[in-house]
């Protein structure tokens, strides 16, 4: 099934407080209704996807040595470095939302993760600067710019929610984040066919917001929240577009008010699963906004009446990312 006409003009953002408002609203019920959006004019220039997707492919067209001296070491926790096809598998948590799994299923991927140059606790895995120069600064230089973003996004939804603005960014100032790329590489579709492989398998971001881009070749899909079970094709109208979905920190923030929507990876529209066909390689750039490590992820006052009491129980911020992320590796690990 195509997508709706979803995608927001973020220009409106940066307008009046009339049109301001109206891009808050949108977006909230857009999200709501259809689980993700796309959105144009967020700020990040347009330059700087082009090139980081460039960027994106010379890592990836790296020999396998190569990349395995950025390899991300074998614990699945922290989460950074260079993860070969088959090593981490996010079947370990589909299903979760809705009482079921984990699958076995596998997914067809390899990824860079990297979080902030600033970070004190993690530091990030880089292949040496003469493999491929220029890339660390672009990386560095590229979240930068994406968390201004982000913190763009988290005070619209803030406003459209109807809470402190200046709150919900507070748990997010320190920008704790997760930035990774993504390379699907070329597969046989007869290698889905059977349910065993897939690109990525369903599941839910961990964080707040998800800030994803994508090449034009297809295969994203989001479950439509007004149907749940029914996944929508997301398709790419270019590669600068965001495509905003809500992860599980907000859906326990707002106590379920905001449902994190399942998504996946799989064929691109066109291509019929019993042919002969190649799926073509794939490339993505997920920026994942998460709250402060330290921040509790217990639903905000805001979200729990005597109708609506708290379904959450305390945790931090970053106890939930590392239990989730534990589950994608499970027994994987080189
Ligand atoms: O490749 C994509 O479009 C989606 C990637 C994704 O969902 C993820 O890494 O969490
Ligand atoms: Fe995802």
């Amino acid at each position: 099934m195509a997508a709706q006409s979803d995608t927001l003009d973020m220009s409106l953002y940066f307008g009046d407080m009339e049109q301001r408002l109206r891009f808050c609203t949108t977006l909230l019920d857009q999200l709501k209704k259809r689980g993700c959006v796309k959105i144009q004019n967020h700020g990040i220039p347009n330059e700087d996807i082009q090139r980081l997707f460039e960027l994106t492919r010379q890592f990836f067209n790296l020999s396998y040595e190569d990349k395995m001296k950025a390899k991300r070491p074998a614990q699945a926790n922290p989460n950074r470095g260079y993860s070969f096809v088959g090593q981490e598998n996010v079947a370990g948590i589909s299903g979760f939302e809705k009482g079921l799994g984990p699958l076995t299923t596998k997914d067809i991927k390899e990824t860079l993760d990297m979080g902030s140059a600033n970070d004190k606790l993690v530091d990030n895995i880089w292949v040496p600067e003469d493999i491929l120069p220029g890339f660390r600064n672009s990386m560095e230089s590229f979240y930068d710019k994406a968390f201004e973003t982000e913190m763009h996004l988290i005070d619209a939804l803030a406003t459209a929610l109807g809470i402190s603005a200046t709150h919900l960014k507070s748990l997010h100032s320190k920008a704790e984040n997760e930035f990774r790329l993504l390379h699907y590489p070329p597969t046989p579709a007869s290698k889905l066919k059977d349910g065993k492989s897939t690109r990525i398998a369903e599941h839910t971001d961990f964080g707040t917001i998800t800030m994803l881009f994508q090449d034009s070749t297809g295969g994203l899909q989001v479950e439509d929240q007004t149907q749940l079970g029914t996944f929508r094709d997301i398709e790419s109208s270019g590669p600068t577009d965001i495509i905003l979905n809500i992860g599980d920190s907000l859906q326990r923030l707002t106590n379920d008010t905001f449902k994190a929507a399942c998504h996946r990876v799989t064929y691109p529209p066109m291509i019929k699963a019993d042919g002969d066909e190649i799926i073509p390689e794939r490339y993505s750039i997920a920026y994942f906004a998460k709250p402060n490590r330290d921040a509790s992820l217990l639903p905000l006052e805001d979200f729990v009446t005597d109708a609506t009491p708290c379904r959450y129980q305390d945790i931090t911020a970053w106890e939930w990312n590392n239990m989730r992320i534990e589950k994608l590796f499970a027994g994987t690990t080189a």
